[in-house]
């Protein structure tokens, strides 16, 4: 075995240092009669989806952001649960929320999505926020951005990780991650060039050859290989998939081999890594949008 020799792009000690920022921002408003609410919508009772949430709460007890949780059944109707979208969207106590992802089958997440206040949106995937992300590529961005591909950016910024030049090959075209995360890393403040992979990639090792900086969102345990990486490279694990570890308990599992330590420069672990950064950037989100709404920002 050779000897590990990446960096680690730490995720959890970053969270945590901007979690002790917002913090102090939440007390700015609070001093001002302001008191953020995160919402969250989750439809039924996956134990992935409900740890999250349950996470997200407890993020927000640290901050100083209240938390308005609404559990609803498995089978309610998309009617049912357009009608908590609408709650939220008129409960002032509630400024910002999320719909946990994924959906019931049977019911259409777009539509959802479209019906939230999009001035509420905390994760930035309403049509409308995301839009804004598509036509604003300079400047400050005033409107709130995805939390995983905002996480990805901070990470790295707060490494002195610079990508201007850079090539940056995103894997997985996911609505979450993989789809907006290239207009983030184009944007001029970036200045990332950026190649989107995906399924219908012909060589992606031959993708992977070429890339400076790799971003791993497909959800496929470990399918970035260490020998398909250039050496050097700068790697962030952001696929989230949970594996029996063979005594029947679930472990949380990158894209990424772990022995892809030995060649890269950066590597961002999984868990550990951008999962921290993502629930971070939800109150940041948060906090942001409850500025704007306060006139601080
Ligand atoms: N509307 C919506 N917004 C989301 O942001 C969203 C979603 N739906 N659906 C599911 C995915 C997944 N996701 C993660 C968040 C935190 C960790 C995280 O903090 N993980 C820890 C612990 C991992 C563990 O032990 O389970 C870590 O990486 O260290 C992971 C994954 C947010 N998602």
């Amino acid at each position: 075995m050779t000897q590990s020799t990446a960096q680690i792009l730490d995720g959890k000690a970053t969270a945590a240092a901007i979690k002790a920022e917002l913090t102090t921002r939440v007390s700015v408003l609070a001093a001002k009669g302001i008191v953020p609410g995160l919402g969250t919508i989750l439809v039924g009772s996956d134990p992935g989806s409900t740890w999250y949430v349950g996470g997200k709460h407890k993020d927000c007890a640290e901050v100083g952001i209240q938390s308005i949780r609404r559990d609803l059944p498995e089978d309610i109707s998309q009617e049912g649960l357009l009608e908590v979208v609408r709650e939220l969207n008129d409960n002032p106590e509630c400024t910002g929320y999320i719909v946990q992802l994924p959906l019931p089958k049977h019911i259409d997440q777009d539509v959802i999505l479209e019906a939230m206040d999009p001035d509420k949106d905390a994760d930035g995937l309403h049509p409308m926020n995301l839009g804004r992300l598509v036509a604003n590529v300079n400047g400050e961005m005033k409107s709130p951005l995805p939390c995983t591909p905002k996480g990805c950016v901070e990470l790295l910024r707060r490494h002195n990780i610079e990508l201007k030049g850079k090539r940056v090959l995103v894997v997985g075209r996911g609505v979450t991650i993989g789809r907006p995360i290239g207009l983030l890393l184009t944007r001029k403040e970036v200045n990332a060039t950026v190649i989107l992979a995906h399924t219908g990639t012909v060589d992606l090792p031959a993708e992977l050859k070429q890339a400076d900086v790799v971003i791993a969102a497909a959800g496929v345990p470990h399918m970035i290989k260490a020998e398909d990486l250039k050496p050097g490279a700068i790697v962030l694990d952001v696929g989230v998939s949970r594996v029996d570890d063979g005594n029947g308990k679930a472990v949380v599992t990158g894209d990424v081999d772990p022995a892809a330590a030995d060649v890269a420069a950066w590597l961002s672990p999984n868990p550990g890594g951008v999962g921290p950064m993502t629930r971070a950037m939800l109150l940041a989100n948060v906090v942001e949008s409850a500025e704007r709404q306060a006139g601080i920002a």
